[in-house]
């Protein structure tokens, strides 16, 4: 089916304590590319997830218990697995997600890179020892897995959420439950199947598909659960930590964004095409680093207009399993709803359609590639995460302007500018309120550095030497009397 070389890896079952069990109540999983049904998957509920939270604390203590090494073993032929099933695991996620399958692959890769990464980091989990204060003491610093994880993850990067959480997790010896996105549960399940071919044992990685509501709120407020970490919209974001508050659990939030990039007069303006077709263009819109306000300045506006309309409009837009394929359709008819929603505010308000702008031929959730001119601060596109294939384009004057109109959000995810003044990238990277600053590239995902926000966009970061940080508590140990 599909022509996977292993159809074992597509599973209808959820993946609990090292079973694989199925459900009377299920929820379709569909293409959105064709509206076609692919596979059905348990619709559970808090029952299962506690059990699941029951199950990987039992594993706990077995799983702490082994050296980092040997965990590191594990994790590594699981990063080897799901590299050897690249190929069956993007087709899988196309299917259930839409995006072309070169990127899809390349998700694949990026979530197989932080198992690699994070299997490395586990053995360089240090403390310390501190000058104790008394003769008689000696002061010892360790760091220690905080004990049973939850994860909940969206649909737009089904693979690369969970390993940018298992990773950590697992490496420093927690274990895992992981709640995916209900619209994209094949890639998780098919990660589970190969967590299992690698040995990870009964209990410390567990998949569990169904109610959100339901699973979420077991997920965040049983006792068991030292610490929930969750990709996603800021709202839902904002009600798990209302829930986790209850039993003062840790927390990471990777939220909502609503990226500026900057082109100011200085910028290779090819080069800031480019990074803007990658930043904005990438999973048809639909990433939460994606460029969400385009500024120009006026003196190169109708050229960097000019260029990128032309590099959009090259763009071909189809089925994510068809070569040549770079936009795919977007995740549902609500996310089409959105960008048609803001489209509709700003030309109503004087901007201009340059290209696209409209539902594309295709039909289903298919949508043309958008650049609208004379956007302004009013629009609901300057304030409103897009999620979509729409560039906006905002002129602008000064640097300073240009600053506080990128300020100008609640949001503090990633942000991009081009230019090549050296004061003005040390001014401006300094200047932006932004947990992450992408300089001359319109791509800064990666395994090796930290990846998060600041503001309403998130807590924590994952990936980096940092990223295993979240999963870690510190003890202090006073050893007196010697
Ligand atoms: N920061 C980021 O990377 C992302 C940001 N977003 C933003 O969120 C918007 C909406 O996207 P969407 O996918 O609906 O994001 P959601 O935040 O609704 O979903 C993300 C995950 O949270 C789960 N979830 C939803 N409601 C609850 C709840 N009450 N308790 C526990 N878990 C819950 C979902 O489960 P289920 O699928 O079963 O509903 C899914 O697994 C996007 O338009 C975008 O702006 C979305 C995805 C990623
Ligand atoms: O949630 C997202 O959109 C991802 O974090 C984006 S990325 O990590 O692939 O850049």
């Amino acid at each position: 089916m599909w022509n996977l070389k292993d159809p074992s890896l597509l599973r209808e079952q959820c993946f609990i304590d090292g079973q694989w069990l199925g459900a009377q109540q299920t929820i379709a999983v569909t293409n959105p590319a064709t509206g076609a049904h692919i596979a059905s998957v348990p619709k559970l509920g808090a029952a299962h997830a506690r059990q699941a939270i029951e199950a990987a604390n039992r594993a706990w203590p077995a799983w702490r218990a082994r050296t980092a090494k040997e965990r590191a073993a594990l994790l590594k032929r699981w990063f080897e697995l799901i590299m050897a099933h690249q190929d069956d695991l993007a087709t899988i996620m196309t299917l259930e997600q839409g995006k072309p399958l070169a990127e899809a692959k390349g998700e694949i890769a990026y979530a197989a890179s932080f198992i690699e990464w994070f299997a490395e980091e586990g053995k360089r989990v240090y403390g310390d020892t501190i000058p104790a204060p008394v003769a008689s003491q000696r002061i010892v610093v360790t760091k220690e897995p905080i004990g049973v994880c939850a994860a909940i993850t969206p649909w737009n990067f089904p693979a690369a959420m969970i390993t940018r959480k298992a990773g950590p997790a697992l490496a420093a010896g927690c274990t895992m439950v992981v709640k995916p996105a209900s619209q994209t549960p094949l890639t998780a399940l098919a990660l589970a199947v190969l967590a299992e071919r690698a040995g990870i044992p009964a209990g410390v990685l567990s998949v569990v598909t169904g109610a959100a509501g339901d699973i979420g709120t077991e997920l965040a407020t049983n006792p068991l659960v030292r610490k929930l970490t969750f990709t996603g919209s800021t709202e839902v974001g904002r009600t798990l930590m209302q829930q986790t508050a209850a039993t003062i659990k840790k927390v990471s939030m990777e939220l909502g964004g609503n990226a500026p990039f900057i082109v100011f007069e200085d910028a290779d303006l090819d080069a800031a095409v480019e990074g803007a077709l990658v930043s904005k263009y990438r999973n048809a819109g639909q990433t939460c680093v994606c460029a969400n306000r385009l500024y120009v300045h006026a003196k190169v506006y109708d050229a960097f207009a000019q260029k990128l309309v032309a590099a959009v409009q090259a763009m071909q837009v189809g089925d994510g399993l068809q070569d040549g394929v770079r936009i795919g359709p977007l995740i549902d008819a609500k996310a089409v709803a959105k960008v048609e929603e803001h489209i509709a505010d700003a030309t109503a308000k004087g901007a201009r359609v340059l290209t696209g702008g409209k539902r594309h031929a295709l039909g289903q959730s298919f949508f043309e590639p958008t650049v609208l001119a004379d956007v302004t601060q009013g629009m609901a596109v300057a304030k409103e995460e897009t999620f979509g294939p729409l560039a906006p384009l905002f002129r602008f004057e000064t640097e300073d302007e240009v600053v506080a109109l990128a300020n100008d959000t609640e949001f503090g995810l990633a942000s991009y500018f081009y230019a090549r003044d050296l004061g003005r990238v040390w001014r401006v990277a300094e200047r932006l309120e932004y947990g992450m600053v992408g300089v001359n590239t319109g791509l800064i995902s990666n395994e090796v550095a930290p990846f998060g926000g600041v503001k309403q966009s998130g807590i924590g970061r994952e990936g980096s030497r940092y990223g295993i940080e979240d999963y870690l508590v510190v003890k202090y140990i006073n050893m007196a009397g010697i």
